[in-house]
């Protein structure tokens, strides 16, 4: 058997033995809760839960009411429905489902008095990404993406579902720039007229939306359609006549916007970025006309916001490690904490949270060694519905445990991560885990959110997952420093982080490996050009070549502010920190591995790489999986990569387990 087809082998078996074992005692059951809401009163809470029937393709999306310590399902099993959303009364639920048109989502209404079927709401030209209750609950926004429009990296790439054109085979595929699907528009659907009608005039892309009272909404808009533009998004009121008004810009990124239900207060995060939907940041709230301000968020970089009634402002966010709950008093200027964790997180990319209209917030908890529940905090912490089952149970069993490192960087800087080491002593063969953005962070999740990460650890391998400059939780200015430094002062933060391991006894030296996606891909192939420690490498949707990612990537305005430099010009960073310019340094073998249909890092960068690295004699792989994006999503493809990836550590750094 060659390494080809990888189907059926040892490690092919052990791969999808431990997915079955994970997935399968919850097989038709949620494995994973996301995007929790309450009712004001907090007396009804909902989730989106990610359910397999089979371990095949994609989870699909269902809504469960959280009723005490268990889960009853919201939405039938036809297609997928997510976002439950409760009216201000909390007897409507809304919600989004393509049970319709498969890939297609539109806005349904259950009443807490129907029953059966939820209402059908009259169709809009594209597909629903999101929605929210005016305050005095007689309409619902929409934000609606064309058919076709292109999604963000962290969505998985690609575009949204798009109807097959009825042409013949011969014919070219062809693009013509932004066409009318591109366009993000927002639309409001009145109850008791039963219509849906569009607000955002032509012109206007309304990347997220919110109302701002009952005559009013707040959105993060550009003025054109694609990927790139959100880089320079502004912050703007739409009123429902239509009219729209720049409220504020910025030089770096906007997002969660959110108005008290009078809208006189708005609130909303501005943070450097570097990716749509990938917010975390400085809290700025203002009243009426007046400028937003900065205000004090006690030190955390906010990744979700709601207002809870006229003056206070709930959010949630990162600090570190530490993951944070907190009310803003927008009369005393004061905030205070509802909770903070280390051991433990919520939501997937970043913290998200639902509040009560008396203060207390729902968030689905989740640590690596932590199971998910539902738990509502205020004065009191009230356990509901867990993910506890015999397959949580058995990641936990083989999944090590957690710990926080710390280490200083060459120039002093002080930096942290997160260590998944197995059981017993060191010192082990280390797989340094590096995240995507670069402004992201690790923190506290069940499976370190990667799935391959208590596999490797199930089979004697160390993890580490550090938090290099430009993460996110350290403030801005922290997460400014890796602008104009890709490949350049980030590189040490990983050097240095294994040479502390090395000299702690925790990471044996010559069993040194290197896994990583998008920036992460990008720093795996880098870091194998800069020294030759590593003794296997796997970059997976990375950049390799900063000049071709600019020309072939739906977002070179990211590559253009984060490197700050020009692709014109000889001699620019675009060309002196590509690895593919350094291939001939190379000697790790490694492993490239792309989605075809990634928009945001094509799969001609891994490709770019594999070539340049055989070019010089290197040890190299490129697994290209067709029906893929940014990352690797649906079975078996992923037990294809996760066994890839196994191989290529065992094969070039064993564990000697397993
Ligand atoms: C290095 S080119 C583009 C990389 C991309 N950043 C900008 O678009 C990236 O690394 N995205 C991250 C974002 C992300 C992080 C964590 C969770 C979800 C998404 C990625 O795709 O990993």
């Amino acid at each position: 058997m060659t390494d080809i087809d990888v189907r059926g082998s040892a490690t092919w078996n052990l791969v999808e033995e431990h997915f079955r074992r994970l997935h399968g005692p919850v097989l038709g059951r949620p494995h994973k809760l996301l995007e929790p809401s309450c009712s004001a009163d907090g007396s009804r809470i909902a989730v989106t839960g990610l359910v397999y029937d089979e371990l095949a393709g994609l989870p699909r999306q269902s809504c469960f009411l959280v009723d005490g310590t268990d889960l009853h399902p919201l939405t039938g099993s036809s297609g997928s429905s997510r976002q439950p959303c409760f009216s201000p009364g909390g007897a409507t639920v809304a919600f989004l489902s393509d049970r319709a048109e498969a890939g297609r989502f539109q806005l349904y209404l259950l009443r807490e008095d129907q029953l059966g079927e939820a209402e059908a709401t009259p169709a809009v030209p594209g597909t629903v990404e999101y929605c929210s209750w005016s305050p005095d609950g007689t309409r619902v926004l929409l934000g609606v993406a064309g058919l076709g429009a292109d999604l963000a990296g962290g969505q998985g790439s690609g575009t949204t579902y798009k109807p097959k054109e009825e042409l013949p085979d011969w014919h070219p595929h062809v693009e013509v720039g932004a066409t009318e699907e591109a366009w993000r528009s927002l639309w409001v659907h009145d109850l008791a007229a039963g219509a849906t009608t569009r607000l955002s005039p032509e012109g206007l892309n309304a990347w997220e939306a919110v109302w701002s009272g009952p005559d009013a909404v707040l959105a993060v808009t550009s003025p054109a359609p694609d990927e790139s533009a959100w880089y320079t998004a502004v912050l703007s009121r739409v009123g429902l006549d239509g009219t729209v008004t720049e409220r504020a810009g910025s030089d770096v990124h906007f997002g969660w916007p959110a108005a008290s239900p009078s809208g006189e207060r708005l609130a909303v995060v501005e943070a450097v970025c570097s990716d749509r939907w990938v917010v975390a940041g400085d809290l700025l709230v203002g009243s009426g006309d007046a400028a937003l301000a900065r205000v004090d968020a006690g030190g955390v970089d906010v990744t979700a916001t709601q207002w809870i009634d006229a003056d206070r402002l709930g959010f949630v966010g990162v600090r570190g490690l530490e993951t944070v709950a907190a009310v803003y008093d927008a009369v005393s200027g004061k905030t205070t904490e509802l909770w903070s964790s280390t051991d433990t997180s919520c939501g997937m990319r970043y913290p998200e949270a639902a509040w009560t209209a008396d203060g207390r917030v729902v968030i689905v908890e989740e640590g690596y060694a932590r199971p998910q529940q539902v738990v509502v905090l205020g004065e009191d912490r009230v356990e509901l519905a867990a993910l506890s089952h015999a397959g949580a149970d058995y990641q936990l069993s083989i999944g090590g445990r957690a710990e926080t490192v710390t280490w200083s960087a060459p120039d002093g800087l002080p930096l942290e991560g997160i260590l998944c080491v197995p059981d017993g002593e060191g010192p082990f063969p280390l797989v340094v885990n590096i995240h995507g953005g670069p402004v992201w962070g690790f923190r506290n999740l069940w499976s370190m959110l990667y799935a391959w990460t208590p596999l490797l650890v199930s089979q004697g391998y160390a993890v580490l997952n550090p938090n290099p400059r430009g993460s996110s939780g350290r403030g801005q200015d922290f997460a400014r420093l890796v602008f104009g430094e890709m490949g350049g002062d980030d590189t040490a933060d990983f050097t240095s982080a294994v040479d502390a391991l090395v000299e702690r006894g925790i990471a044996d030296p010559a069993r040194l490996g290197v896994i990583g996606g998008s920036y992460g891909g990008y720093m795996s192939s880098w870091l194998v050009t800069q020294d030759q420690r590593w003794a296997a490498a796997v970059p997976f949707a990375p950049v390799t070549n900063w000049y071709s990612q600019h020309f072939t990537s739906n977002i070179p305005f990211f590559d253009a502010l984060f490197l700050d430099g020009n692709p014109e010009v000889p001699g620019d960073k675009f060309h002196t920190r590509s690895p593919v310019a350094h291939a001939s340094k190379v000697r790790t073998p490694c492993l490239n591995v792309a989605g075809a249909l990634d928009r945001c890092t094509p799969p001609t960068q891994a490709r770019e790489f594999h070539q340049a690295l055989l070019e010089h004699g290197v040890e190299s792989r490129l697994a290209i999986y067709p029906g893929e994006g940014h990352g690797v999503r649906a079975f078996p493809a992923v037990i294809d990569f996760c066994t890839r990836v196994v191989d290529w550590f065992q094969k070039h750094m064993p564990a000697g387990r397993g």
